[in-house]
Formats: C-alpha cells, structure tokens, sequence
C-alpha cells in the first residue's frame, strides 16, 4: 500500500497524469490512423480552410497576439507573475504551487503525448514558420487553459459572488478559446488538435487541484485553509459552546477528534453563561488569536458571537444546536455535529452582512442580528412561546403561541426606509431581515440575500380570513411580488409588502414588542436598523469538501402542504428561534464599502 509521500504524490498526480497520457495519446491515435479519412475527422479541415479563405490583416494581427499570449516565453513569464501575485496575495504556498505545476504538468503532458503523436499539420498555407509536422496536440491552446484556466481555479475560490465567479471564470476559459481558434485561423492546427488540448489541460487541472488546492491534498494538513501554513504553526480554533445546547462530553470530544485529525491545534474550550452569553468569551478567544471561532449554540449565540467577531475578519462557523438554526439553514450549513466541524475546518470562508439595531438609550450598544429582528406580532410570539413545548417538539412551539396573538390589534407603523419619505401602516409585524428563510418551506423575506449589503423588510398586515389567506398563500408560495403599478392609496391594504435599503427606521404609536434573531429584547416604539456590509466571516461548506446531502441544512425541509390557511398556519415567524444577549457597536462598513465578494482561504 502507497502510504508515504510519495506514494501519494504517485497516487494523486503521477499515475493521473500518466493516464491523461494515455488518453489523450490514445485519442491521437484514434484520429490519426483508426479514424483517419473517416466522418467527422475528415470534414474538419473544412473549417481550416475557411478560416485561411478568409483571412484579413485584422484577424491575421489579432491571431498573432493570441499565439504570442500563449507562446512559450509569454507562458512561462505569465504563469511566474500569477504565482508570484499569489503568493503574495494569499502568503500560502499552495496557490503558486498550484499554478507552476499546471502549467509544467501540462507541458509534460504535451511532449509525452507528441513523442507518441505523429500528426502533419493542416494542408493550408500557415501564418507561423513551423515544421510541417507535430500538429497533435495544440500546445498553445493546452497551455493558455492550463494558465488562464488556472488563475480561474484560484478566483473562483476567492470570490463566491454567483455572478463574480462566472464573469471571471469565462472571461479566463475565452482566452484559451481564442487560441485555439487563432491556431486554426492561422493553419497551425486542426480542430481536434485544439479540442485534444482541452481535454488534456482540462485533466491537468483537475488533477493539479485535487491534489494541490483540494483538502486531501497530497500533503494532507488543516483542509483548506492553507493560508494557515503560512504562519508556521498549527491552526488553532476557540469553541464557544452554551452548555445548556451542547452538554455531551462525547460530542465535545468528538470535536476535539475532528480536529486534530484535520491538523489543528487542541481548541480553545469557552462556555457562555447567563451573565455572558457568547461576546464576551469570543473576545477572549480573539485575544488568544484563535483562527476561527466554532459556535455551538443555538442563533442567540451564534448572534452574540458574530457581534463580536464582526469586522474582525476571523471566521465563524456554526455547530447548530438550537431549536431554530436560522441562520445554519439560510446558509446551507450542516446541522449534523461531526459534518459541521468538518465544514468548520476544511471549509471555505463567505463575508456576509450583519444587521444593526441602534440602542434605545444615547449611551447604550448597538445589537446586531445575523438574520432577522422585528416588532409585534412575530416577538410576541417568541417571547411567549412555552420553553417546555419548545424544547419537547421544537420550533412548532412557535405556532401554538402564535395563535394566541392572532386577534391582537394591529400596530400603528410609520416606516422609513433610507432617505425616503415616512410610510405609514397598520400592521401586525415588521420584520427586518438579512436572510429570508424560516422552517415549514415559509420563505418571509424571498428576495433577501446575505450578502448584498441590503436589509429587506417586510410588513405583514393581514386583515380578515381574507387577507390571513392571501398572506399565508404569499408566505409559502415564496415568491416576492412588488405591486409598482398599484396605487399608495391601495398599495396600503395589501397583506405583505416589501422594502429594501440600508437603513430603516420602525416607529410604533405604542411601545411593541420586539425581538432580534428570535430573542425577545423588550417592547419599544422604534426599532432602528442599520446594515453593516459583509462584516462578518463564516466558514461554509466548500463544494469540493463532501458533506452529505442528508446532513445539509435545508432551508426548506417540510413539504408545503402541511401549512394550513387560517390561523393554524400562521406559523409565519415562528421560528426566528434564538438565544439572547447584545453585540458590542462598532464602527459601521456603511455604504457598500466593505467587499460585496465572498472570499476564500485557498
Ligand atoms: N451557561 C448557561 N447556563 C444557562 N443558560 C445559558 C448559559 N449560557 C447561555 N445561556 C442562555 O442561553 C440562551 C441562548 O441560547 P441559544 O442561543 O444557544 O439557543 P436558543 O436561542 O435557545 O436557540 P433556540 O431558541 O433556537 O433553541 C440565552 O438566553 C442565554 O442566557
């Protein structure tokens, strides 16, 4: 058995290369004696030719440039500059490593397969003075992929804005497009040459990141955060646990196994108390220049510990052990135990806002709120919610005293949103949210992202058995419904309308209660929000990184059916569960400042 270094080099990159080899070799062979003459190798020169019948002084210079760009020397000087960048952009040695090695593996890939691969070049007159043989493989198409594509391997694992990582990725995967189309605009090569060079390089890619970038890299270490490497030391990760969600001395050495198992430092064991619930043990443990805090609470503590790590820029990832786990499900994250320290170690990081409530009092501390806080009916709900039924059969808790406020007045709202002008409401909540999903498949802020730098807000003002089920139908349905072609006057009486802006102000005409990520903090008239743009770090599961579909926290796992219209199926904000406590005020990243991007350890 190949248990030694390298062994594993042998396993996880030698014999792959070797096959890619073969492949590749072998697909050479096939088009250049079983397939030769034959349909659809013989009709590919037709493209060749029309590219050379057509040939004008601009494509002539701009195919020069692209071979030039993917020429040896433009290849080597590009691919040292990228790692160099890299490098220092990421002071880990793996990104750099990642890109020498693709971009040489491939070269190696290349001469291999030429040493077998005796093909003569397209019959057309060429741009380029090259011998009249050795057109098996396009070597500048292998190359720029194996480059360009390279740097896109790396950017998508520092941006995970959905549009950010596609705009980059194609932009990098045209270049070697161009190539390969420029060798056979200028009669270098034939078009299975340029299609064999993407499978080759496409091959090298995934080998060289499995093996370079992936966790279970041929060197093993602390998964994918090898940014830590560049420390020269082991990473180490403080555990904020409440005791009262986390109380078994298996799963705490479960945790500790995982760990150190992923080449991390012993943890830094803390426990929250009633007199601290989660900020203050996170500033110790930044104190202690911990690498990552692991929160395993429910979303009050998950809350008190983001306030903290906010603007810090040390990541926090969840071990969900609350009823509600607003905030794991939003994400996506695990709620299995043993999967989330597994994401904690060995995922990815994602910069996400937070939301803000300014304090009642000049000289008190701003809260903050990882996904939603409100005021009315939905913080009536959480504050009455029987802690023993709660802890019995979970979130459903929430819909049995959310019946017992149903027939409570609506409240009389004046809403500010920004710089608007006030809007005025009768409503039974306002919820302010960052993230939109609640259990049972309800969906009360649809258009909510955590990382756009925007709070959505949603009054809910539902009237008569009518506008109960016209709201809940919205509510499960999902779907966000601007009404811009109705007038203000009748805009008014819908149940549900949606706002969204950086700052919103809630006034109430009499003191309400009110509640952030599900914990009660008192009534008050007002209820005022900020947002704090990607404040804060979490570590998420990377795609690469196996955690099972099972494990996943869904943010919709009841079918929609069980959500009745009427009263019992207000369930509506139930379970914005969580725990209690405030956030230290910091310094707001206002005004979209701070990355919209989501960013990576690579
Ligand atoms: N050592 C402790 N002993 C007793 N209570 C604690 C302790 N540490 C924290 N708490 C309490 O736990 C609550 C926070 O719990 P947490 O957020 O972890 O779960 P939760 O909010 O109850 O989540 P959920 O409602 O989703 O179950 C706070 O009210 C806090 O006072």
């Amino acid at each position: 058995m190949l248990t030694t270094e390298a062994g594993r080099f042998l396993r996880r990159i030698a014999l792959p290369l070797a096959a890619t080899v073969l492949v590749v070799a072998g697909l050479g062979l096939l088009v250049t004696r079983a397939l030769d003459g034959v349909w659809p190798v013989s009709a590919e020169d037709g493209l060749v030719r029309t590219f050379a019948d057509h040939r004008s002084d601009l494509w002539d210079a701009v195919s020069r440039v692209l071979s030039v760009a993917s020429g040896a020397p433009a290849v080597i000087a590009g691919t040292l500059i990228a790692a160099g960048l890299a490098l220092a952009a990421y002071r880990s040695w793996r990104a750099p490593l990642f890109l020498v090695g693709t971009v040489a593996a491939q070269t190696l890939v290349y001469l291999l397969v030429r040493m077998w691969v005796d093909r003569d070049r397209p019959a057309v007159p060429r741009l380029d003075d090259l011998p009249g043989d050795g057109s098996y493989y396009s070597g500048h198409t292998g190359a720029a992929l194996a480059l360009y594509g390279g740097i896109a391997v790396l950017l998508s694992r520092q941006l995970t804005g959905r549009v950010g990582v596609w705009v980059w990725r194609v932009l990098c995967l045209l270049v070697p497009l161009a190539v390969g189309l420029s060798r056979i605009y200028r009669g270098d090569n034939h078009p299975s040459d340029v299609l064999a060079a993407f499978v080759s390089a496409a091959a090298v890619l995934a080998i060289m990141d499995a093996a370079v970038l992936s966790p279970k890299s041929v060197w093993g270490g602390p998964g994918g955060n090898p940014r830590h490497y560049a420390h020269g030391r082991m990473p180490r990760a403080a555990l904020v646990v409440n005791p009262i969600k986390l109380d078994s001395a298996d799963d705490r050495a479960r945790i500790d196994r995982i760990m150190s198992e992923a080449g991390w430092a012993p943890p830094l064991w803390l426990e929250t108390t009633v007199e601290d619930p989660g900020a203050g043990v996170t500033r110790k443990a930044l104190a202690e220049g911990v690498d990552l805090v692991v929160v395993a609470g429910g979303d009050g503590t998950v809350r008190e510990c983001a306030g903290a790590l906010a603007g810090t820029g040390v990541p926090l990832a969840v071990v969900p052990s609350g009823t509600g786990n607003l905030l794991a499900r939003n994400l996506g994250l695990p709620i299995d135990l043993a999967d989330a320290v597994h994401v904690a170690v060995h995922g990815r990081d994602r910069h996400i806002d937070l939301g803000g409530i300014a304090p009642d009092e000049p000289d008190g501390e701003w809260r903050y709120f990882t996904a939603m806080a409100g005021i009315g009916l939905d913080a009536a709900m959480v504050a009455d919610a029987p802690d023993a039924l709660k802890k019995k059969v979970g979130w459903p808790a929430y819909a049995v005293s959310a019946g017992r406020h149903l027939r409570d007045a609506r409240m009389r709202v004046t809403l500010r949103i920004d710089d608007g002008p006030p809007i005025k409401r009768r409503a039974r909540m306002v919820l302010v949210g960052n993230v939109g999903a609640l259990q049972a498949g309800m969906q009360l802020l649809p258009g909510a992202e955590p990382d756009d730098g925007l709070l959505d807000v949603v009054v809910f003002a539902p009237y008569g058995m009518t506008g109960w089920a016209h709201a809940t139908v919205r509510v499960i349905g999902r779907r966000r419904r601007d009404v811009p072609d109705v007038p203000p006057r009748q805009r008014r009486w819908r149940p549900i309308e949606h706002f969204t802006g950086r700052s919103v102000e809630v006034e109430t005409a009499r003191p309400e209660p009110r509640e952030l990520d599900g914990d009660p903090i008192g009534p008050g008239t007002r209820l005022s929000v900020r947002v704090r743009p990607g404040a804060l770090v979490v570590r998420v599961p990377d795609g690469r990184v196996a955690v099972r579909p099972e494990a996943r926290a869904e943010p919709f796992p009841v079918a929609l059916d069980v959500v009745e219209v009427g009263p019992a199926g207000l369930a509506l904000p139930a379970e914005a569960a969580a725990g209690g406590g405030t956030a230290e005020a910091g310094p707001w990243a206002d005004g979209g400042s701070a990355p919209r991007h989501d960013h990576k350890n690579i």
